[in-house]
């Protein structure tokens, strides 16, 4: 990953590591240099001969504090192109994968994690080999000093570093662990703070005066994660002290060691001189040599996570298999299909059939929770159905290539998303392989009365529709309504499902668009979903769904003189007044908006 981020960084970060490690090693000998010209000149006091070592010193001084300033930034920038390009690998699954992992919280504990750990561990992978490498060149240039000096010395030192060794591999797999058993208390406590700082939740925090109360739930998930956070502080403070407690013994025990040999005078003072600096150097560099192995280990478990996640995708991404979807259909027949969410036992459809004729356009009723949007889903192939099937003039769409399929629907839900782009992006989304050319967008504008509506703001079609960003508006939900059907519009597919479409929108606008709708949709087959009864009438069919069933079918008329379900939602609809409403009010009871009377 590194190598392929950033070949360039990558390569002078590995040379100046090396020269680094080698001006290390050099240091040690100079050192020696001059505290024996200093001893030699001390008896003739003539300390010309100090001064070449000396300059040597400073010169491997200033080389490693200016490789050290380089390698800083390199490593900070290479760090960035890693994370960029496991960034991306993130987001292709994360945009691939089946929509049903978004019903599972376990699915959105493994996207954070990896989203906050895992996509920077690659280069921390890398940063701990390239220290690793460095420490061992640096190491093996001190210990061939040290070893001059004593072989015994040297065995110490390495010696010492293994305590760290033993107890930074037990770190790492706390830190794991600890980082899995508090990711869902961690995206609860940044749920709590989107809810005090997103805009969308900004007025009605304040309306139902929230504020207080979220805080002290925040206060209180911080305290859950603070709690933890201290047992886990001290587990590893406890682990770290021992680690590094040993090693400090060992190189006490070394230079106790070297105090020895000196008072037996089998060294001499450079030499001694030059060994203490070589055991602390050395000392360093095996315990930098060790921390590199342990942040391997940790960033190693890590990783696993992040691989078992782009896994997720490999399914998603290997669709490519199946049939091309038709891009025209005579029938989509809905045979018997049932479905029940993930994780979920209730069923949302449990055997629904229903067919749909080219060109027709057909509304789908019923009430709240009775799986309308859920057979919408299907139908547009986002979800596939747990029995029955779904079938394209006899061909079941679970054969086709998921994207094709995907490719000639066209799907517009009541939850539809605002994106914070400019009213022309907002509806060429609908189909980023075309071009936005502006004829196309706005006829896609004014058939779903988007046009006038962008055409008033200050930079037209171009303006940003959010707040977010600097220079954009936002407009009124059923405007937003409008660019949403205007995006579904501009998608051009055969099949068209709009999820109430004109729930936001005002009479006017409403009546303009069902108007309007058969010759806007020139041919295509739409299923709309609407509880207003109003819209529903002029449909070519309507097909009633009671609880994930249908319950009956048929046109306006024949449906009302059934008499049934459809009658009942209709005549309440058309009846629906404020009870204990005023003489007055009680006077236009049944007028207003009651599609019977029109
Ligand atoms: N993501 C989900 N996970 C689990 N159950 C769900 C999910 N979405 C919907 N359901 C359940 O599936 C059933 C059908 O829901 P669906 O959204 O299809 O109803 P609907 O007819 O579109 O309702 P409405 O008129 O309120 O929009 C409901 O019982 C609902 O609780």
């Amino acid at each position: 990953m590194v190598w392929s981020s950033g070949r360039r960084p990558f390569v002078i970060l590995v040379v100046l590591q090396a020269l680094s490690a080698v001006a290390l090693g050099l240091q040690v000998l100079a050192v020696q240099w001059v505290l024996s010209a200093v001893l030699a000149a001390d008896e003739r006091a003539d300390f010309e001969g100090a001064v070449a070592p000396v300059l040597l010193l400073a010169g491997l001084t200033a080389f490693t504090a200016v490789a050290g300033a380089l390698q800083g930034q390199l490593q900070r920038f290479l760090g960035e192109l890693v994370a960029r390009r496991m960034w991306t690998r993130v987001l292709r699954v994360a945009t691939g994968v089946d929509l049903a992992h978004f019903e599972s919280p376990e699915f959105y504990d493994h996207l954070n994690r990896v989203q906050t750990n895992a996509v920077t561990r690659p280069y921390q992978v890398t940063q701990g080999l390239l220290s690793m490498a460095g420490a061992a060149v640096a190491s093996v240039g001190l210990g061939l000093a040290l070893a001059s000096v004593s072989p015994v010395l040297l065995a110490l030192v390495v010696v010492g570093g293994i305590p760290l060794l033993v107890t930074s591999r037990r770190e790492s797999r706390l830190e794991f662990d600890f980082s899995v058993g508090q990711t869902p208390v961690l995206r609860q406590r940044s749920y709590l703070a989107l809810l005090q700082t997103g805009r969308e939740e900004a007025k009605e925090v304040r309306a139902f005066g929230l504020g207080e109360w979220l805080r002290s739930r925040f206060d209180a998930i911080y305290d859950s994660y603070l709690h933890a956070l201290r047992r886990h502080a001290v587990r590893r403070t406890i682990l770290s002290v021992l680690g590094q407690l040993g090693s400090a013994l060992v190189l006490g025990g070394t230079l106790l060691f070297l105090v020895w040999l000196i008072s037996r005078g089998a060294i001499g003072v450079a030499g001694a001189g030059a060994a203490i600096i070589a055991i602390r150097m050395l000392a360093s560099q095996v315990q930098g040599l060790f921390r590199g192995v342990q942040q391997i280990f940790e960033s190693g478990l890590f990783l696993d996570d992040l691989d078992a996640f782009l896994d997720l995708g490999v399914p998603a991404l290997e669709q490519t298999r199946g049939s091309e979807a038709p891009t025209s259909f005579d029938t989509i027949r809905v045979e018997d299909v049932r479905f029940a969410y993930p994780g979920s036992t209730a069923e949302a459809l449990c055997g629904v059939d229903l067919e749909l004729r080219a060109g027709e356009i057909v509304a789908l009723v019923g009430e709240n929770g009775s799986g309308k949007t859920t057979l919408a889903k299907l139908l547009a192939g986002l979800y596939q159905p747990a029995a029955g099937r779904i079938t394209w003039d006899g061909a079941d769409i679970s054969g086709f290539r998921p994207a094709s399929l995907r490719d000639q629907v066209s799907v517009t839900f009541q939850d539809f998303v605002r994106y914070a782009f400019t009213g022309t992006e907002n509806i060429a989304v609908g189909r980023v392989e075309l071009p936005a050319s502006p004829e196309r967008v706005r006829a896609s504008a004014r058939a779903a009365g988007a046009e006038s509506v962008l055409d008033a703001l200050p930079e037209g079609f171009e303006t940003l529709l959010s707040r977010l960003f600097v220079g954009g508006i936002d407009l009124s939900g059923g405007q937003w309504q409008r660019v949403a059907l205007a995006r579904s519009f501009f998608r051009d597919a055969p099949l068209v499902i709009l999820d109430e479409p004109s729930s936001a929108l005002d009479p006017r606008a409403e009546h303009a668009l069902f108007s309007t709708l058969r010759e806007v949709l020139d041919g295509r087959t739409a299923l709309f979903i609407s509880h207003r009864f109003s819209t529903v009438r002029g449909a070519d069919r309507i097909i009633v769904l009671d609880s994930g069933t249908v319950a009956e079918q048929g046109t306006h008329a024949e449906l009302v003189a059934a008499d049934g379900l459809y009658a009942d939602l209709y005549k309440l609809q058309s009846h629906t007044d404020i009870a204990g409403a005023g003489a007055g009010a009680g006077a236009v009871t049944g007028t207003t908006g009651n599609p019977a009377d029109g």
